[in-house]
């Protein structure tokens, strides 16, 4: 089967196709750099919601593939608090839209106050910790859980809910 991957973000990239490789077999990739139609920085659920749907029906577009994965991060407020939120989505060559939240965690007041001014938590982070990309990496799930969770590993788990619904709907 062709399973189309709408980023090109490797961190996003490897957790796909790190459960794929577990779970089905004679799989051909195809990386799409899919837009999410939503803000640069998603904020609130509903938005990050609808960047990883919005990122697997353009991909679903664009390479036609069975499994077209769109993963987004984004970050969304719970009182004073501001959670970093994750959605990933995977839409069928039928139309089909599979949806999955993962983790969140709570962002220090320093970090949540630089994006309530507007900016973005990619750059953030990257002033923050003073190296690049690290949304390409660990990501700000890594650096705030001192290395115990990484990016990759955080969408693992979105990814592994989607296939998982994947095989139940297509069960013998
Ligand atoms: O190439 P794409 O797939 O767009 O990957 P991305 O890293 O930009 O990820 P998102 O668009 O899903 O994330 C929305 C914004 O939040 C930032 N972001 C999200 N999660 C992050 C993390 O764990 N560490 C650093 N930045 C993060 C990201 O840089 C964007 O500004
Ligand atoms: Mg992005």
């Amino acid at each position: 089967m062709i399973v189309g991957i709408g980023t090109k973000n490797r961190a996003k990239v490897a957790a796909i196709q790190h459960i794929v490789d577990q779970y089905l077999q004679d799989v051909e990739y195809i990386q799409v750099a899919a837009a999410s139609n939503v803000s640069e920085q998603p904020f609130s659920n509903e938005e990050t919601r609808q960047g990883a749907i919005n990122r697997a029906i353009n991909t679903l577009e664009e390479v036609k593939a069975d499994l077209n994965f769109g993963l987004e991060g984004g970050v969304h407020e719970i009182g004073n608090e501001m959670y970093c939120t994750n959605w990933g989505a995977a839409a069928l060559k039928d139309g089909t839209v599979i949806s999955a939240a993962g983790a969140q965690f709570l962002l220090p007041e320093e970090i949540a106050n630089e994006l309530r001014a507007g900016k973005e938590l990619g750059p953030v982070m990257d002033a923050y910790t003073k190296q690049q990309d690290t949304r390409l990496g660990a990501g700000a799930v890594g650096v705030f859980t001192a290395g115990l969770v990484d990016r990759t590993e955080m969408f693992e788990h979105i990814v592994k809910l989607i296939i998982g619904q994947y095989l139940f709907m297509h069960r013998k």
